[in-house]
């Protein structure tokens, strides 16, 4: 389980850390990791030129020591200083010994000013000329005690930097980016990589902060011990968890002890919706699968194998999971049913709209949600863009306000339990999973697993992972519809089983 935690879990382990080493020791072992990691991008540092963005906090600091070992190997390094009287000092006086060369980057030397008419935002040309040629910048603005969006001299430097075609590595986490939620209000850097220390943090790992992170090289500066003190704030399953939660046919299953999934879904208008849910549900897991509704002889035109009739849920025979929602138009009579019924029910796309939030509070068994930003946002009363600024924020309201297991789609899929705790954040995902349907797909393949037995939380994040990797598999490259995605699932189980 790859996991990340909070500023405060951090900080606090880091308290304790630093209490049994040497002053001055973990940004040592932070410095020397950046600085490795530097070194790897740059191929070879001898002559290579890097300028440092250095803040005023701890963020700078790592950025000058690990300036400083690359000086110690021939880099020709510059230091812009953000707010020169607020400096590392340790960190400018190892650069200074190392060779390095230091720029103000206020305009007259003082500290860090603000926006101004001629839009220079307070910086000095010199620091600007610094970033001309730099094959190497190193973002230190800040860390994780960044506050808001960065102010205007480190935005105008960060703009700065981006232009310059150099290649950007992020100290901690790319400054701009919030640390606990991924957000970014203005200006943030563009990272084509970020080197944390210690631990992820929950911005690295969610959109939009996770894009801006680029590829993200974790430091180990011994926090691991003091960490397990605390709860993750977020988790992300890797292979062998996921390998560990597939619903797997033992010798003496039979199709009813794999588990029944029943799909309400599709319409005279939208029968392929029901036709994509029954193509996902019916590989994940469960041993059989049962639709009720009116695209009764679509799916069965297409898969022979699905029990189907026309309706209403309660006389279609038992099931362990239902799946409801999917092209369902506006007729909420099977909805109901399935969200009356006494088994765990995934609720997707229509369903999200028509359902009554009472009646899902209401239930004994588990509930999954899954909504895109849209759905979540009409189920909020807020914007798609607030809730893809803070899918963190949303998807743990959501899960409150519903008393429900909330998946909330899209660039970065999390899953939020009702109950609070970690969030979990899918791995596998890709863009080219950005087409219509797939999403049936996945309620199709979630349901499906519920139905196998595995609890909301784990079948929403098992089902995304392995959306997430069918939809890779199945894409190569190249656009792929939803139907591809789902006749790639069964590629997705053989590679997280290593079969
Ligand atoms: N605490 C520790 O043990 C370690 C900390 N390390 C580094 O220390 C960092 C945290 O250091 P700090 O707590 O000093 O905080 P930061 O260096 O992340 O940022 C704080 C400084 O940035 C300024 N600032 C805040 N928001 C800003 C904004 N929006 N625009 C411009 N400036 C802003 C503040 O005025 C403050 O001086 C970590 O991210 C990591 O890089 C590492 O050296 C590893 C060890
Ligand atoms: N940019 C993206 N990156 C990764 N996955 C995405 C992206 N956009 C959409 N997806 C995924 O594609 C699927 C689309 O589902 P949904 O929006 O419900 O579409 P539909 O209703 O057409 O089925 C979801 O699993 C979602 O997470
Ligand atoms: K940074």
């Amino acid at each position: 389980m790859r996991t990340a935690y909070s500023v405060d879990s951090v900080r606090a382990a880091e308290r304790a850390l630093m209490a049994r080493v040497p002053d001055g020791a973990l940004m040592q072992r932070a410095a020397a990791g950046l600085a490795v990691a530097c070194g790897q991008l740059l191929g070879r540092v001898y002559g290579a030129r890097v300028v440092l963005l250095v803040g005023s906090g701890d963020n700078g600091g790592d950025a000058l020591f690990a300036g400083a070992r690359l000086a110690r190997r021939g880099a020709g390094v510059t230091a812009v200083l953000l707010a020169p009287d607020r400096v590392h000092g340790g960190g400018l006086a190892a650069l200074l010994r190392a060779g390095g060369r230091v720029v103000d980057a206020p305009v007259g030397g003082g500290a860090d000013g603000s926006a101004d008419a001629d839009g220079s935002a307070g910086v000095s040309e010199r620091a600007l000329a610094a970033l001309d040629g730099a094959r190497l910048v190193v973002d230190g603005i800040v860390g994780i005690g960044g506050k808001g969006g960065l102010r205007a001299p480190a935005a105008r430097l960060v703009r700065a930097a981006a232009a310059s075609g150099a290649l950007i590595v992020s100290v901690d986490l790319p400054s701009g980016v919030d640390a606990d939620t991924g957000q970014v209000r203005g200006d943030a850097v563009r990272a084509d990589a970020t080197v944390t220390f210690g631990t992820y943090k929950p911005g690295l790992l969610v959109d939009p902060g996770r894009e801006y992170a680029g590829a993200v090289r974790l430091v180990d500066i011994g926090l691991d011990g003091e960490l397990g003190a605390h709860d993750a704030a977020l988790e992300a399953l890797q292979y062998a968890d996921v390998e560990r939660l597939l619903p797997v046919p033992g010798a003496e299953s039979d199709k009813y002890r794999r588990g029944v999934v029943g799909v309400v879904a599709g319409s005279a208008r939208y029968p392929g919706a029901a036709v994509l849910c029954v193509a996902g549900a019916l590989r994940a897991g469960a041993g059989a699968v049962r639709y009720v509704g009116p695209a009764a002889d679509a799916v069965v035109a297409r898969f022979p194998e699905a029990l189907v009739s026309a309706g209403p849920p309660a006389a279609a025979g038992r099931v362990q999971a239902w799946v409801a929602g999917p092209g369902l138009g506006d007729d909420d009579a099977f909805l109901r049913d399935a969200v009356a019924a006494d088994v765990p029910v995934l609720i997707d796309a229509d369903g999200l709209r028509l359902v009554d939030v009472s009646a899902v509070r209401g239930r004994d068994a588990p509930t999954l949600l899954t909504p895109h930003a849209g759905e979540a946002a009409a189920l909020l009363g807020v914007s798609r863009e607030e809730v893809e600024g803070a899918r963190l924020e949303s998807v743990r309201e959501l899960a409150a306000r519903y008393s429900a297991t909330v998946l909330l789609k899209g660039s970065t899929t999390v899953v939020a339990s009702p109950g609070g705790g970690a969030v979990r954040v899918n791995p596998t995902g890709t863009s080219w999973l950005a087409t219509a349907g797939s999403g049936d797909v996945l309620s199709g393949l979630a349901g499906s697993l519920l139905a196998a037995g595995l609890g909301a939380g784990d079948a929403g994040a098992v089902g995304a992972f392995l959306h997430g990797l069918a939809g890779r598999l199945a894409a190569e490259g190249a656009p792929v519809g939803a139907q591809d995605v789902a006749e790639a699932l069964p590629l997705a189980w053989r590679d997280v089983r290593g079969a």
